[in-house]
């Protein structure tokens, strides 16, 4: 349950990119002016979100690949820096932190370990030449210096067996290629918990992992994440995955879009009565364990105009989602909408559609876009 006061108030934030590729890298400028091509074009991989973590909190984070998950969170967590708008821990900006522009009583070095980060692939943040132990104590040793190698020793052991590594001496002397994709994953927790953080932001956690191992791991996540009351943030691409975790845990789901949050709810809301029509697409994209359902779903043509996701570096005006939305009017491509909020069920939408007397009701039907055939979406969507 989360308290009023943020842990994590991000508001408007904005992280853009110059997409400096290979290709523009290696064409001179004056080249590029003659030919006319825009040398470096400004990548919108997180524009204008507002978003709370509290307390105790959890919220996946879900949408397509390159819609700005992985950018949102880094930025959440005091790990890539804004180009607009703010991120505070706790009422202080994490920047003006760091730049020692804050009177705040807590450094930069302290706030980032409070918000931890757990990678898809846990291999990459552990040492390879090192055992579990070592790897293990790092932390404890820079954020607790106080303790003696045993008490370390036996703070880590307690940790292996809590997270069912078992027999804990025996996992502590195996080196991480001696482990599992499902060990290494609980190892990389381990670590993260050991530092007593407020968050921990999950990317992809178990993405990569065998599908039957999966649940075992989210599980593990959502058991941890009560007994030391850390907030989390899971970055998914997989809408099942973010409806098991906010779920089970009472948290909230959160959908991006091309570099914005389109939808905010619980599961349950996301899950029985999506809103947003691009949320409905992913629900549509979501594979069905019952086959009797999968095969119906599978006859249903995709409920979109055009299967491909516009370009970040040029995402399309008013509502972003609007080129591929069979929803959309004339408005949506002249006017943003705001995340408009049911004051019932706290669900949050970025549509006209929310809204009783909006001028989208009186508005022409959107035709720039001639839609495509649902036969072949259908196809290339489940590919
Ligand atoms: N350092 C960077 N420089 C330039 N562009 C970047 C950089 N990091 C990310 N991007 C771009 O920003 C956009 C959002 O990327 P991001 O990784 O945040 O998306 P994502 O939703 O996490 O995707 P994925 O699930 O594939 O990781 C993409 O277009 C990506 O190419």
């Amino acid at each position: 349950m989360s308290t009023d006061e943020p842990l994590i108030s991000i508001k408007n934030l904005k992280v853009h990119f110059e997409d400096s590729s290979l290709v523009n890298a290696m064409i001179p400028a004056w080249i590029s002016d003659r030919l006319g091509i825009e040398e470096e074009p400004t990548v919108r991989a997180v524009d204008d979100i507002s978003l709370d973590i509290g307390e105790n909190d959890v919220i996946a984070l879900v949408g397509e690949s390159g819609c700005g998950k992985t950018t949102l969170g880094k930025a959440a967590v005091g790990l890539q820096r804004p180009t607009g708008g703010s991120i505070e821990y706790r009422g202080h900006d994490i920047w003006d932190v760091r730049a020692g522009e804050s009177d705040a009583d807590i450094t930069f070095e302290e706030i980032r370990r409070s918000l931890q980060i757990i990678h898809q692939d846990p291999g990459a943040a552990l040492n390879p030449y090192r055992s579990v132990l070592d790897n293990l104590a790092v932390p404890l040793k820079r954020w607790n210096p106080h303790l003696n190698h045993e008490e370390r020793r036996n703070r880590i052991l307690n940790m292996l067996e809590r997270t069912g590594i078992s027999p804990p001496e025996d996992y502590a002397e195996r080196y991480v290629h001696q482990l599992s994709g499902g060990e290494q994953q609980r190892v990389a927790l381990i670590r993260a918990l050991l530092v007593e953080p407020d968050v921990i932001l999950a990317d992809e956690a178990v993405s990569a992992l065998d599908v039957s191992l999966r649940i075992g791991v989210m599980d593990l996540f959502l058991e941890m994440q009560e007994i030391f009351d850390t907030s989390f943030v899971f970055i998914s691409h997989d809408l099942a995955n973010a409806r098991y975790l906010a779920g089970k845990s009472g948290g909230k789901i959160a959908v991006m879009y091309l570099g914005e949050i389109v939808e905010v709810g619980t599961a349950e809301e996301i899950t029985t009565n999506p809103q947003h029509p691009y949320t409905k697409v992913l629900q549509w994209a979501t594979p069905i364990l019952d086959p009797e359902q999968a095969e119906e779903a599978m006859r249903e043509s995709p409920p979109v105009r055009k299967i491909d996701i516009p370009n970040a570096t040029e995402p399309p005006s008013g509502c972003r989602f609007h080129t591929r939305c069979l929803e959309a009017r004339e408005a949506c491509r002249r006017e943003r909408p705001d995340l408009y909020e049911d004051e019932e069920t706290f669900h949050r939408t970025r549509c006209f559609r929310q809204l009783d007397d909006h001028d989208y009701w009186d508005s022409p039907e959107y035709t720039d876009e001639e839609p495509s055939s649902s036969a072949d979406d259908k196809q290339q969507t489940h590919e």
